[in-house]
């Protein structure tokens, strides 16, 4: 079995809403959404990979906020490890602009249910739920 894939996503937040992003054609996953994000380099943590990968994809700044638990998932051509984190643009970030990726939507929680997410991002929505029911009781 080959070695897993270290990627890191980020579930930006805006206003209720979460970015998402439409990956290319030809490329693995093709037309599927996801959080933006990408592989870690070696010896890089996850939030340092993750800067610099919203920075590549989006243009973007981000503060991160939370963290969600990693996520193993086997595709047929490839097995990754996901390292979520929660995240809203800095005060003085650009706007999000798809370098990378066709399109970018910010959508709500209660869109996101059809939307075609990549299958490793599955558990990550459902612990963001979690995390946002818990955060929304008094
Ligand atoms: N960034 C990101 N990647 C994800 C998510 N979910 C998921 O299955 N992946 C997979 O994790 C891998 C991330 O790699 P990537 O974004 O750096 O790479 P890529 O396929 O665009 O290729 P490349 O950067 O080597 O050209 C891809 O296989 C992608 O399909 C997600 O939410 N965000």
């Amino acid at each position: 079995m080959t070695t897993p894939i270290q990627v890191c996503c980020a579930l930006i937040e805006r206003a209720g809403r979460v970015l998402i992003a439409q990956r290319p054609p030809g490329k693995h996953l093709a037309l599927q959404w996801e959080f933006p994000g990408g592989k870690l380099e070696p010896g890089e943590d996850v939030a340092t990979a993750l800067h610099r990968e919203i920075q590549e994809e989006l243009g973007c700044d981000i503060k991160i906020t939370a963290a969600l638990s990693a996520c193993e998932h086997r595709y047929d051509a490839v097995t990754i490890v996901l390292h979520p984190r929660v995240a809203h643009l800095t005060a003085g970030s650009s706007e999000p602009h798809p370098h990378e990726h066709v399109a970018l939507r910010w959508v709500a929680l209660a869109e996101i249910a059809e939307i075609d997410l990549a299958a490793a991002d599955l558990p990550v929505l459902a612990a963001y739920r979690d995390l946002r029911k818990k955060a929304s009781q008094p």
